[in-house]
């Protein structure tokens, strides 16, 4: 009963039908994203709520977001953004940026988020080289094995207290098995030792259970000074 993926999702399906209720964007988003055949890898509406939640708390200006599939957490992302403030989402799949271009655009969210096409790594490595104003806000949501090269780029483009929420770190419970050779488990076993020498990063790593399976995440804020 405990490890019962079916009561997992029943519970996520009593919370979001209280506490979030329908969204014809998000769903048209999904809706779009499956007709185009993309694989059913975007957060679940409750984590898309607190990534919202997280955001508005942190009174972000400036996001960035790399892997944006359909753009189903970019919505919630930029829902959350004051008037003036932006997001920048990083794709590396032209169809996906596509799809994602669409969706914003019918979320009404077109004139705050640019989509950014290729790899991430090589977009960052452009951002950080621009030098420009820095991010308050990071998601963290695509190739897991590239996951600290992510996480040391959004310490470079961070303002003090910026929050990086990183995803998809527990991968069934695989975080912690020392003998993994997945370049994906690899990567966020990396990223734990990353920020666990980084003085400037404090953070906490949560396992959850719900529609999505055993999974969690990384939240990590950036000290000030
Ligand atoms: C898990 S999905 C993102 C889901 C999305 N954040 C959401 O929750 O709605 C990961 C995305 O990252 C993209 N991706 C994978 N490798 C990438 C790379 N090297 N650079 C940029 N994007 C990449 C994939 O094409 C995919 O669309
Ligand atoms: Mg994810």
């Amino acid at each position: 009963m405990q490890n019962d993926p079916q009561l997992w999702s029943a519970v996520d399906e009593y919370a979001e039908a209280l506490l979030i209720g329908p969204d014809p964007d998000l769903e048209a988003a999904t809706e779009a994203a499956d007709a185009a055949g993309l694989p059913p890898i975007a957060v679940a509406a409750n984590q898309g709520k607190l990534l919202h939640l997280l955001a508005r708390i942190r009174g972000a200006r400036r996001i960035l977001e790399i892997g944006t599939l359909a753009g189903y957490s970019t919505i919630w992302l930029a829902r959350a953004l004051p008037d003036g403030g932006t997001l920048t989402t990083l794709e590396i799949d032209p169809a996906h940026a596509a799809v994602a271009t669409a969706n914003l655009e019918r979320a009404g969210l077109a004139d705050r988020v640019e989509v950014r096409l290729g790899p991430a790594r090589d977009t960052l490595a452009q951002l950080v080289e621009q030098g420009g104003e820095p991010y308050d806000f990071f998601f963290v949501d695509a190739d897991k094995a590239n996951i600290p090269h992510y996480v040391e780029a959004a310490l470079a483009l961070a303002s003090p207290g910026a929050v990086i929420v990183v995803d998809n770190v527990v991968r069934a419970g695989r975080l912690a098995d020392t003998d993994s050779t997945d370049p994906a488990v690899l990567g966020v076993r990396r990223m734990h030792e990353l920020i666990a020498a980084e003085k400037r990063l404090d953070a906490t790593t949560v396992q959850t259970v719900g529609s999505r399976g055993h999974d969690g995440f990384t939240l990590i804020r950036v000290l000030e000074g």
